[in-house]
């Protein structure tokens, strides 16, 4: 961190100006802004005690721009005269709408009653190094006859509501402004507050709020990430609210293990417990024998042919972790949640659950083997690679497809994330039953289809695809996307969960087999669920561990996409979220060098 010069403000301040309360908060922060590096105003801005990687990851990318200050002057003019006096040097008066609305709707306005301009101005060079390139915005607010706003004026001068700090991407693209986005609304104490794009400024802001103490005795823990240019996506994603886990109505059992780590320890390391509790009432088909009623423990274990006793106690357990509802009477009823494990549901996360406790479970006796020398946990536990392993147990292979087909959640998503022309044709490699290509179909009503699989898994598609509307525009292909030669001359490949069952080097060969059949001009969607840097969701870390455990691959950040992308002839365009941490990554074949 910069250290903090020994005088902040400049000298020569006209003493007359230090009365003055609006005075008196300009200058307190040039003291902050011009006092401290902008690692530390950053961290001011964030909520106490963020992770270093939080403040290393948005400093990597933003450089501090602004800080920001509502002000009162009588007039304009008036403000304007005196910020010579504290060394400013006015660079821009321009009309503020974002702000001015906001102040006319807390005074019950119209927006036109209300003026507020916003005044930029530089921070001095001179014998001040921190502030060269610092900027002020102050938010100049013209007097409002009327009680309210001399209440408003007082409160805005006590609490300071509006100040922001203000950080510049410096290469925006929408893929760092998501993680960026992410990254920070990943923390429970950090809330977004708002933003949009301004088109005649062609600027794009994110605020983000954040809980707990001012960091000095006067400034708000208030960030605003801006960036040149428009992006929609990110916009949506800042508005969307907040993903339920982690927020009031979960259970109470699970929440209250936050605050003890001997607790929470504890709940960590029996977790597999848990899994294994919801892997047996998959098993026994609890949620489809509980359907939208209740049934007693008795009833229950008559139904699923279980011992009652047990069973009760596993009810139990689940009830505890949201899974089920225990009624007054003492029968039990499925919980939202737990309606994920009936089998004829979109969505269902019955087969999931099942794998994940079963063939996939097993595996984990081999994570410490593959921890130490690098070796495939499920070959050495199930004897093959896992794809070979389903060629030759079309029981395993059956519940895998099954589990697999709870992506459809996601896959809904996708069609709505592709850019096709009309009347494109879509090749979808490894597209598994082809529940995602049918939906493309289906949402495309000009494209065609091909499905690119191994022979087993097509004939399980085939069976899918007879029943759709959109069979007669889809072709099946059976092949294999290291050693066969992939369909050529389509307009966008798709490449869904694909990359992520295998180590670098398996990836590019599909790559560079990719860009040697796409044309100049088609696109390659990558679906995944990247991992995002520095205190993201770690839904993605543990799918990282699953993909090392039960396959030869990884889960990846961005920029490791981007890198392996590159790698393999390819230039990643774009990154558009989807449900559940996912996102389909467009990426175009890089034009040959020369
Ligand atoms: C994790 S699944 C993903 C399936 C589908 N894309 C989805 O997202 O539901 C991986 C798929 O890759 C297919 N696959 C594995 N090795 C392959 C190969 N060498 N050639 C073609 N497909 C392969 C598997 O059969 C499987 O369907």
């Amino acid at each position: 961190m910069n250290p903090a010069p020994s005088t902040a403000v400049p000298t020569g301040i006209d003493p007359e100006y230090l009365s003055d309360p609006d005075a008196d908060r300009i200058r307190a922060l040039i003291d902050h802004v011009c006092g401290h590096g902008a690692a530390d105003i950053l961290r001011a801005a964030l909520p106490p005690g963020v992770p270093d990687a939080v403040v290393d990851m948005v400093s990597r990318h933003c450089r501090f721009d602004h800080a920001a200050l509502l002000v009162f002057p009588e007039r304009l003019g008036d403000l304007l005269d005196r910020l010579p006096h504290w060394g400013l040097r006015t660079t821009e008066v321009v009309p503020s709408t974002v702000v001015r609305d906001r102040i006319a709707e807390r005074l019950g306005l119209r927006a036109e009653s209300v003026e507020v301009h916003i005044v930029r101005c530089a921070l001095p060079g001179d014998g001040v190094a921190a502030c060269e390139g610092r900027n002020l915005e102050l938010f100049a607010v013209a007097p409002v006859p009327g009680a309210d706003f001399a209440r408003l004026r007082a409160e805005e001068r006590a609490r300071n509501g509006e100040t922001h700090f203000a950080f510049r991407v410096v290469e925006p693209t929408p893929i760092t402004l998501l993680d960026l986005h992410d990254l920070l609304v990943s923390r429970d104490e950090v809330r977004r507050d708002g933003g949009g794009f301004n088109p005649h400024e062609d600027t794009f802001v994110l605020y983000f709020r954040s809980i707990g103490e001012p960091a000095s005795d006067r400034w708000p823990r208030r960030l605003e990430i801006l960036a040149t240019g428009s992006y929609p996506e990110v916009l949506r994603r800042h508005a969307a609210p907040r993903p339920a886990a982690g927020r009031a109505g979960s259970p109470p059992r699970e929440d209250s293990s936050r605050e003890d780590p001997t607790r929470e320890m504890l709940h960590l390391v029996t977790g597999a417990w848990v899994t294994q509790a919801i892997g047996v009432a998959a098993r026994l088909g609890l949620a489809d024998h509980l359907g939208d009623g209740s049934r007693s423990v008795a009833d229950l274990a008559e139904a699923a042919g279980a011992e009652p006793d047990r069973l009760g106690r596993l009810l139990r357990l689940l009830a505890g972790h949201g899974v089920l509802r225990a009624e007054a009477d003492g029968h039990y009823r499925l919980t939202e949640r737990g309606a994920l494990l009936r089998t004829e549901r979109d969505g269902s996360l019955a087969a999931l659950a099942d794998l994940y406790s079963g063939l996939f479970f097993t595996s984990y006796l081999g994570l410490e083997h593959t921890v130490r020398t690098g070796e495939d946990a499920f070959t050495r536990v199930h004897g093959r690679e896992s794809f070979e392993y389903f060629a030759e147990h079309p029981d395993d292979a059956r519940l895998f497809r099954e589990a697999m087909a709870f992506g459809t959640v996601v896959f809904d998503a996708v069609p709505a994330a592709l850019d096709l022309p009309p009347g494109a044709t879509v090749v979808d490699v490894g597209g598994g039953d082809g529940e995602l290509l049918l939906r493309v179909l289906r949402d495309h009503p000009s494209a065609r289809g091909v499905l690119f699989e191994q022979g087993h898994v097509v004939e399980a598609a085939r069976e899918l695809l007879a029943v759709s509307a959109a069979a007669d525009r889809c072709d099946l292909v059976v092949g294999d996307f290291f050693t066969g030669a992939l369909p050529d001359g389509a307009d966008l490949y798709l490449l869904a969960r694909i990359l992520h069952d295998w180590a670098d080097p398996e990836c590019l060969v599909v790559l560079r087999a990719l860009a040697r059949a796409m044309p100049a001009d088609a696109r390659l969607a990558i679906v995944e669920r990247p991992i995002v840097e520095a205190g993201g969701s770690v839904l993605p870390l543990r799918f990282d561990i699953q993909m090392m455990t039960n396959a030869r691959g990884r889960e990846r950040t961005v920029a490791e996409y981007r890198a392996l992308l590159a790698e393999g002839g390819f230039e990643l365009l774009d990154l558009r979220p989807l449900p559940l941490d996912m996102a389909v990554l467009t990426a175009r074949p890089r034009p040959a060098q020369g």
